[in-house]
């Protein structure tokens, strides 16, 4: 008798789960059958590999639901090693169909297509949210093509989904406590939301606003941030390692002047109302309080933290900013003093073990707001989530929370 590859699928788990997934399998493929036929975009004739189905519908508590999720997919087919599609069509569509989402999926087909789309979709089409397929780029994108809509309040509340498969996930990673595609997948199936902070940079002299939900940053690692976009095409993910290696070889100085507010403990950031435009909330900043601090002279780099950050690469799995919470209401500065290979290598390794906070020049404090100027020809570019925002000439940098929240699609394991 010719089996079906299902049943194929079959013979290869324990008895136990054969069993179950049997019985799970007939009602797998009413579900399938039902959902698929109101899917806004995609074929439903793939099948859906048996030990997924498996793994999805063991947990009932999300297979029972009976609402439809409808979002939009936004999938980057050239993050990463490229191999985008092929995780999103054959890993993880079959997991989001089988848990009631209802899937627009769109490939973007050049960089900023992501912004486009956020910012133009009609937001009755895609209620559940937005889910990004690649890398923290492609995630901030999004968000910043909806925050720079007219109906903020309405976007802002949008939920993003991620389904890692980039070069750098760490958003996902750190948030959300999952770096490979099939669990995210999983932990957007089970439904709940994660509120995160949101910040701003502006460059004042431009008055241009961008958003993220990772950190900015500003001296050696905007530097490699920019050297490594020239291997992309080649290098992949690799291209942070090589790019890194290079400018530590050829290190420059780099000098700043820092103004930072310290958060004071009495005050909440929240209760402060969103403005209409997210841009009209960075121009009526804070100048008035008088407690800023500041700080100059060279620094080998200048990271401002919406959440600990965690790189979902490497072996030791460091964070930089230990005290950070996505969700705390502040941001955690870590001013990284100095100059000199030595010190950077020092500063490395000691990142590695997480020992960094340690080390004398290092400062590490929680605020509300930081200002960044680069002095003389220092790199005058700002890492905001992966992505490098230009300056002409002299610039000044203004890191800011928002006062709303967004959400994040799932919720971490361990809550
Ligand atoms: N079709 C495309 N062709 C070229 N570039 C694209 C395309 N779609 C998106 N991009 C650009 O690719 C950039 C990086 O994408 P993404 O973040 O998904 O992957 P990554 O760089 O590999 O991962 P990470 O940002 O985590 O390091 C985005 O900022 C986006 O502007």
């Amino acid at each position: 008798m010719k089996l079906q590859r299902s049943q194929v699928g079959q013979m290869l788990l324990p008895r136990k789960l054969r069993k179950s997934a049997l019985r799970q399998n007939t009602f797998t493929q009413r579900q399938v059958a039902t959902r698929c036929s109101s899917d806004l975009s995609t074929s439903c004739r793939e099948e859906v590999p048996n030990y997924l189905a498996v793994d999805v519908l063991q947990d009932q508590s999300y297979t029972r639901q009976e609402i439809f999720r409808k979002v939009l997919v936004i999938l980057n087919p050239n993050s990463g090693f490229r191999s985008s599609p092929e995780v999103f069509y054959q890993q993880v569509q079959p997991i989001l169909k089988l848990s009631g989402f209802m899937m627009q999926v769109v490939e973007t087909s050049y960089a900023g297509h992501a912004h486009v789309l956020a910012s133009t979709v009609d937001l009755s089409t895609c209620p559940d949210g937005i889910i990004c397929v690649g890398g923290d780029g492609i995630v901030n994108e999004v968000l910043n093509g909806l925050l720079g809509r007219d109906d903020l309040k309405e976007a802002i509340q949008l939920p993003i989904g991620i389904i890692p498969a980039g070069s750098e996930n760490s958003l996902v990673w750190t948030v959300l406590g999952t770096r490979d595609p099939v669990s995210a997948a999983t932990a957007l199936a089970k439904g709940g939301f994660t509120a995160i902070d949101v910040f701003a940079v502006k460059l004042t002299q431009a008055g241009v606003t961008h958003f993220g939900l990772t950190a900015s940053y500003y001296g050696f690692v905007a530097d490699v941030l920019q050297l490594s976009e020239k291997f992309r095409l080649h290098l992949g993910p690799f291209r942070y390692v090589i790019a890194g290696l290079l400018k530590f070889l050829s290190l420059p100085q780099y000098r700043f002047e820092v103004d930072y507010l310290p958060l004071s403990p009495r005050r909440n950031p929240k209760l402060i109302p969103l403005a209409e435009k997210c841009n009209d909330y960075l121009s009526a900043d804070s100048s008035v309080e008088d407690n800023w601090v500041t700080r100059k002279g060279e620094f080998l780099g200048i990271f401002v933290c919406n959440h600990f950050c965690k790189p979902a690469q490497g072996l030791l799995s460091p964070v930089i900013a230990p005290k950070a919470q996505h969700n705390d209401g502040s941001l955690d500065l870590i001013l990284v003093h100095g100059s000199g290979r030595l010190r950077l290598f020092c500063f490395f390794v000691a990142y590695q073990f997480c020992w960094h906070l340690l080390l004398p020049f290092v400062e590490y404090v929680k605020v509300k707001h930081v200002k960044v100027r680069p002095v003389g020809n220092t790199h005058n570019g700002c890492g905001v989530d992966g992505e490098l925002l230009h300056a002409e000439g002299q610039a000044e940098w203004q890191c800011s929370l928002l006062s709303a929240q967004g959400r994040l699609l799932g919720q971490h394991p361990s809550t």
